[in-house]
């Protein structure tokens, strides 16, 4: 699935319309980039979206981030996987029968299934924010443990900060799935992200997926700032 797109860049269609989140795919092409339905766009334009991009051929990464009881996490996930998305997340804070009941509910799709991938911290979260959760171990080694639990309740990801890939490339091997958001070009704008790093440098510390709105939706020109980035990873 990984060859049918040259580049890692998922772009985050995060906008509060559909017609917005579709203009802006017209001028992606599925073969360069996959697109992301997150949570704003999912809830103001609901599943149609999902299915429209399915339909212009973009391998869509379906990102609600589900955290709830196993039989409810197990629904969504299956939900999911009937509009033919390509990827899917849920919160490996979740816990080790949440991602394994929705790992099995995935199973009847075969080859047909999303990647299920689980998001360790947000890359929005500050060290020091931690604590606040109740959380008093350092972020990094929270992050190690839910991608180490993720992994051994068979799923095929985690989402994290790419300034953690590194270890976690080597503590879970090549073929687990690192899913890296809070990805800055040089200069732009953190914005609201915390743990950032640059595309180049993603890539080098060995993320598979670069994830990344505002540094193109928000640009000037969005196509050319997608192609300058997917030029300086040379993919
Ligand atoms: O799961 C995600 O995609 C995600 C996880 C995470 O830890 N941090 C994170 O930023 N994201 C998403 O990645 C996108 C990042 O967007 P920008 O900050 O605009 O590049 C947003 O849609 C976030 O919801």
């Amino acid at each position: 699935m990984q060859d049918k797109v040259s580049s890692p860049v998922i772009v985050a269609l995060d906008y509060d319309n559909a017609e917005a989140a579709l203009a802006m795919a017209e001028k992606l092409d599925p073969a360069l980039c996959r697109v992301k339905v997150g949570k704003e766009l999912f809830t103001i334009a609901g599943p149609d979206v999902v299915r429209q991009l399915v339909s212009k051929g973009f391998e869509v990464f379906l990102d609600l981030k589900f955290h709830d009881i196993p039989n409810t996490v197990a629904a969504a996930v299956r939900a999911a996987a009937e509009l033919g998305v390509w990827m899917v997340n849920v919160h490996a804070s979740g816990g080790s029968r949440m991602m394994k009941a929705a790992g099995e509910a995935l199973e009847p799709f075969g080859d047909q299934r999303p990647l299920l991938i689980g998001v360790t911290v947000l890359t929005s979260t500050a060290p020091e924010e931690l604590a606040e959760a109740g959380v008093t171990r350092p972020l990094r080694e929270q992050v190690q443990a839910l991608a180490a639990l993720a992994k051994a309740s068979g799923l095929d990801g985690v989402v994290c900060s790419a300034q953690e890939a590194e270890t976690l490339r080597a503590e879970c091997g090549q073929d687990f799935a690192l899913v890296t958001p809070g990805i800055r070009p040089e200069g732009s704008a953190a914005d609201d992200q915390r743990r950032i790093v640059t595309p180049a440098q993603a890539l080098e510390w060995g993320s598979t997926y670069l994830v990344i709105g505002r540094p193109i939706t928000a640009a000037p020109d969005p196509v050319a700032a997608l192609e300058k980035i997917i030029a300086e990873l040379g993919s």
